[in-house]
Order: C-alpha cells, then structure tokens, then sequence
C-alpha cells in the first residue's frame, strides 16, 4: 500500500504547493502556452533557482495545469528527457506528472529552463503581490490571509481564507507570531483573534503535510514540531488579555488554543470540534492540560480523544466560552463591550493578568513542549497520514 509519505514525498518535493488537484482532471499539457518573453538572453541556472524561489512565495494555488507544466520543465530542465518506467494506472498522481515530463520529449534542458523560467515571471506579473508578513504598528494592514488591525487600543488579528474555512497555513502561523510580537508592544489593551466570513477557523491546514522537504518526512515533522511549539509559546508568553471572538464554527488548534485566552465570547452558530482522534492525532495548544483543568478529565476526554463536538451553550457551560451572544447582535454586542473594557486604567489590567497568569506559567510551556513531541511522532504514523490522504483525496487534492 502506497502510504501518504510516499504520495506526498513525490508530490512536493519540487514544488511547494504539495497537493496537486484530482490528477482526473489533468490537462492537455500540449494546450498550455508557454510565454517566451525572454528571447534576448538564454535563463541561467540562478534564473531556474530565482524561479524556483518565487514559485515558492506564491500565495494562491496557480492550478493542476500550471504545476504539471512547472514540474514537467523542471525535471526536463535539471535532469532531461524521462527514462522513468511508467507509473502503473492505479497511481494516479505519479502517472500524471509522468505523463507531464513524457511529453516534453527530447526538449534541450537550456530550453526546459527558459520555458520554466518564462512561465514563473508570466504568471507571477499576472498574480498578487504576496500579502506583508510584517504587521503594521497601526491602522489596518493590507488584505492577505491574515488581516491585522489597530484601533481604539484593540489589536485584531483576522483568519481571512473564508473559502478554506480559515484553516491556518504555515505561513499564517509565522504571522500570528509577528503580530502577537507586534501587539505585545503598540499601544492596544486587548489582542482580539477572530475569523472573517462564515467560519471562526477550520484548524490546521492539511495540506500543510503535503510540502514534504528532500530531507524526508521525519525532517517535516522535527520542522513543524519546533514551529508549534514556537507558536503555542507566543500564546503563553503574551502579555496582555486574549480576546477570542468565535464568530462561527472553530476546530482543531483554534479550539485547543483558547485554554491560553482571557476572554471567549461566541456566537451561538459557533461549534468547538477538535477531531484528533479521527485524525489519528494527539491534542496540542496545552489543552491536554487546560481543558481537564477547566472542565473535568471527562468532559475534556470526550472532545480531545474521542472528538466529540460541542455547541457554543455546552462550551460554555463547561468554562470553555465565557458568553455566547444571538448570531444577530453578535458583533454589536461583543465589540461594544471590548470598547468599554479598554476604557479600563491599562496598567491595573495588565498586573491582574499578570498576577492570575504568572503562576502557571512554567506548566504550561512543559505542557506545549510534551504534546510537540507527542505529535512530531502521530504526524509520521500511519493513522495520521491515511487519516489526512482521506481527507485531501475527498475533496480532490491527491
Ligand atoms: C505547523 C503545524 C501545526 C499543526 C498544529 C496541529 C493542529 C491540528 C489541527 O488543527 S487538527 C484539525 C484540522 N482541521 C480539520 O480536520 C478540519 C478539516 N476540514 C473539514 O473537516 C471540513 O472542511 C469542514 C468541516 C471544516 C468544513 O466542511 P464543509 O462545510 O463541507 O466545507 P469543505 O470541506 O468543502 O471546505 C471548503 C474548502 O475549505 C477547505 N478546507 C477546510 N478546512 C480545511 C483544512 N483544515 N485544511 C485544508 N483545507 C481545508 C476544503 O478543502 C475546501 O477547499 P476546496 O474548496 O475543496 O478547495
């Protein structure tokens, strides 16, 4: 049996949009113009690595056609025709990027790279600057997957995939650190995270598994290890009250993290989901030690080991939420009340937290640091990766 690490070790090696699209659709490669702009000087091979690079800063998926094309040309391009013995019929996403470089035939590799090289600087004039990762002292930052805002001395930190749910890429990570860094130093009271559109956050990205390094999948876990572990510190070092406003639905990391949060006001739309055990994981964000804290070793077996999902009214009675509001009033409610809360002396709030939080502090990053190495193994093991090749192939990624 073919496992994920295999699938995905073959997927992304080469480029960094891991999860290919239903490999049923693949393309007339022949259809796909190749845009020879550069016709006065031949691409060196720094132009293929710059190329490379800017394909990796991409933000949105340029399509199956695209990335077959990109791969087709880069192993035309770096290691010539295809002498690979054809992938059988049943592996389905092997057999297309075969396929792909197959038909490039005996193509020289100088012009595989110039081909490469042309289509990543057409496509890339033709697509969006990559949104800032650096978040802005003040007034609101420019629209990317993640939205930072400052006014009226609350930091909001917005989820903004509305289309994917929300669900939080490695790179909206990186940015949640650079704005919690930021907002830990501007002049804002509260730090607020909320989501845009219908959901608060469906968690992890799961194609985040597919951008499988040459180094190998052990390599892939140690890396994203280290980065949770970073991220959920940031949570438990942050210096102000933590607002969360669920305005939908919340699942995985978004649910475990708001242990580490001062206020939880939701939605009654909102559901709290963390699916570890379906997903052949283990829970993280410290919840494997604020959730039996804070609501009995029960009620917190019950969601993070057999992923039992909660309504807003259950998750707050059992201390999760702090008040669920009518979806109708929800903003109006939620934000006019952070406003009167920021009128408070500032100094006074951020010695209360302090006192309050300071105590447990230690704890929690012993906790953040076992459940890491807890799921740098579930990440590598046959559970987890049938459980995340399940859900990509359902919705056409694999
Ligand atoms: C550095 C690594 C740190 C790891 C930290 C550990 C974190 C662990 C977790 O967070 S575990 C939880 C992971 N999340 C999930 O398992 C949720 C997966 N998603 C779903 O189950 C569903 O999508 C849903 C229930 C959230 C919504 O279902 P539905 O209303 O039917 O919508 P779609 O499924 O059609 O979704 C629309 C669109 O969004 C994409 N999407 C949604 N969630 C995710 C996700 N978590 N990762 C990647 N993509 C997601 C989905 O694929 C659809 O995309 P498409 O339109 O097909 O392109």
């Amino acid at each position: 049996m073919t496992t994920m690490a295999q699938v995905i070790c073959g997927l992304a090696r080469r480029w960094c949009f891991g999860a290919l699209g239903s490999p049923l659709q693949v393309p007339c490669l022949q259809a796909l113009p190749l845009h020879l702009g550069r016709t006065a000087t031949r691409a060196s091979q720094r132009d293929l690595e710059n190329a490379v690079h800017q394909v990796k800063l991409w933000k949105k998926d340029p399509g199956n056609e695209v990335k077959l094309k990109l791969y087709a040309l880069y192993k035309q391009a770096t290691e010539g025709p295809c002498n690979l013995p054809k992938p059988g019929m049943m592996d389905l996403v092997n057999k297309a990027k075969w396929d792909a470089w197959s038909a490039l035939g005996s193509l020289p590799k100088e012009t595989a790279r110039e081909n490469y090289v042309d289509l990543v600087s057409s496509l890339s004039a033709a697509s969006e600057p990559p949104s800032p990762a650096k978040p802005a002292a003040d007034g609101e930052q420019a629209g990317g997957d993640l939205v930072v805002t400052s006014e009226n001395h609350i930091t909001t930190i917005t989820f903004n995939r509305p289309a994917k749910k929300n669900a939080i890429t490695t790179q909206m990570y990186q940015d949640i650190m650079l704005a919690l860094q930021a907002a830990s130093k501007d002049d804002s009271v509260l730090t607020v995270l909320t989501g845009n559109g219908e959901y608060y956050c469906s968690g992890n990205d799961l194609t985040n598994f597919t951008d499988i390094p040459p180094e190998g999948p052990e390599e892939k876990a140690r890396t994203n290890a280290i980065l949770l572990r970073e991220f959920v510190d940031c949570f438990i070092d942050f210096p102000k009250p933590l607002v969360a406003v669920v305005n939908g639905p919340a699942v995985g990391i978004s649910v475990t993290l708001l242990g580490l949060f001062d206020l939880v006001y939701a939605s009654d739309r909102a559901t709290f989901h963390t699916p570890f055990g379906p997903l052949g994981l283990s829970p993280e964000g410290c919840s494997s030690y604020t959730f039996p804290k804070m609501m009995g070793p029960s009620k917190a077996a019950e969601m993070l080991i057999f992923g039992r999902k909660l309504t807003a009214q259950e998750a707050c009675a059992q201390g999760l939420v702090t008040e669920v509001f009518p979806d109708s009033t929800f903003q109006k409610e939620v934000w006019t009340r952070l406003r009167a809360y920021t009128k408070l002396p500032p100094n006074a709030v951020r010695t209360s937290r302090e006192v309050m939080r300071s105590k447990g502090r230690e704890r929690l990053h012993a906790v953040n640091a076992e459940e890491c190495g807890a799921l740098q193994q579930r990440w590598l093991s046959e559970e987890c990766t049938s459980a995340v090749v399940r859900f990509l192939s359902r919705r056409g990624k694999l």
